[in-house]
């Protein structure tokens, strides 16, 4: 199958996915807001910017003017970071029609509103279809045809099966699962955990912490997931756990590195400013809080983080109140299993 695919935003994974998808034989047609970065994109054929060494074949389109991007294409993938994803529905208002299919690549959660990407492009567009494309992928090895595994979720059995179709590579190998709340949870919610990685990292501590993390992380980022409606078992799969391992341990992950570099004592705005590119889960860390607010689950990890990034607590401080907070079980639901004796 061939088929002409829009991608906006050329940031690393925008170009990455762009590249994949022309060397599958797609034209694809890649846009980004800033006139001066397709240029250079036209012109040297890199993306010296966002994914160096990586060389972006003849069959990818540079384009500044979103609609002649959009016009013909199939499938439209919204690549630009989560809080932007609005405003780049908006400008393409009018101009969408009801057989593209959307497929959104970015992990995040719309703060304030707390909308799932899913949510707003169902505000804009109600009658088309959508797949959340997510899991452990990082750009600089995807581009590289590193084996890497991903989920294509939609609510529409072909729109996903399509979209598995559509993208799915001898190294790039593509599941699908109906589970939209449970994926696109787990793609934006793992960068909070990663920021507590990497600040892990940060303090000098060791792979005992990092475990601790990942491990209590996942438990409460289900918990979340489940109250806001999610498989359960997507936590445990691809987007879930198979993510947040990716996050917390590469060093390719821009969340650990901006938590490393929190660790080790530099402020946040230094910080996201030395990585150079979206540190999703600085705005994720808000809108979990706000959402283990709105759902009442507990989720400390998140909490700690957030008392970092928004309220001055020091990383030291938040490690004691995690390890301090009154003793607990480790799977309420099991509690019925001890035995009442000893
Ligand atoms: N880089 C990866 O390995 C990777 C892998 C999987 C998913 N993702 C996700 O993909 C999304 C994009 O990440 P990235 O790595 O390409 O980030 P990036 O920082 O490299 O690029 C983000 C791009 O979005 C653009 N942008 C931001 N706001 C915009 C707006 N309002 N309108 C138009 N463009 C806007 C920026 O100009 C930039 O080009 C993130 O949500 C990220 O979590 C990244
Ligand atoms: O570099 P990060 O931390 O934004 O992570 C990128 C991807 O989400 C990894 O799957």
């Amino acid at each position: 199958m061939k088929e002409k695919i829009a991608i906006l935003g050329a940031g690393s994974w925008g170009t990455a996915l762009a590249i994949v998808l022309a060397n599958k034989g797609h034209s694809v047609n890649l846009w980004a807001r800033n006139k001066e970065h397709i240029e250079n994109l036209k012109c040297n054929r890199e993306n010296a910017k966002y994914l160096p060494d990586a060389r972006l074949p003849h069959n990818i389109i540079m384009h500044t003017d979103i609609y002649d991007c959009i016009k013909e294409c199939s499938v439209i993938v919204l690549a630009v970071s989560s809080q932007g994803i609005r405003e780049t529905l908006v400008r393409i208002k009018g101009n969408v029609t009801k057989d593209q299919i959307f497929v959104n690549v970015s992990k995040g959660i719309e703060n304030d509103r707390l909308l799932r990407i899913s949510e707003i492009v169902n505000e804009y567009y109600p009658d088309s279809k959508y797949v959340a494309l997510s899991g452990p992928s990082h750009a600089e090895e995807v581009c590289k045809g590193i084996p890497t595994t991903i989920v294509s979720a939609s609510k529409s059995k072909y729109a996903a099966e399509f979209i598995q179709d559509v993208f799915i590579t001898p190294t790039l190998r593509v599941y699908t699962n109906p589970d939209i709340v449970g994926v696109e949870l787990g793609g934006a919610l793992k960068n909070v955990i990663a920021l507590g990685a990497g600040i892990s990292d940060g303090l000098g501590y060791g792979d005992n912490a990092k475990a601790a993390l990942m491990t209590r992380g996942i438990r409460e980022i289900a918990r979340l997931g489940e109250a806001m409606g999610a498989n359960i078992g997507t936590f445990a799969g691809l987007t879930g756990i198979g993510d947040l391992i990716v996050t917390c341990t590469s060093m390719h992950s821009r969340n650990r590195r901006c938590g490393i570099k929190l660790g080790e004592g530099m402020s946040l705005e230094d910080a996201i400013s030395s990585i150079g590119m979206v540190v999703e889960g600085v705005y994720t860390t808000k809108a979990a809080y706000d959402l283990s607010k709105k759902f009442d689950v507990e989720m400390p990890i998140t909490n700690e983080i957030y008392n970092i990034l928004y309220n001055n607590s020091s990383a030291k401080e938040a490690v004691s109140n995690l390890m301090l907070r009154s003793k607990t079980h480790e799977i309420e639901e099991a509690m019925e299993d001890f035995a009442n004796e000893w």
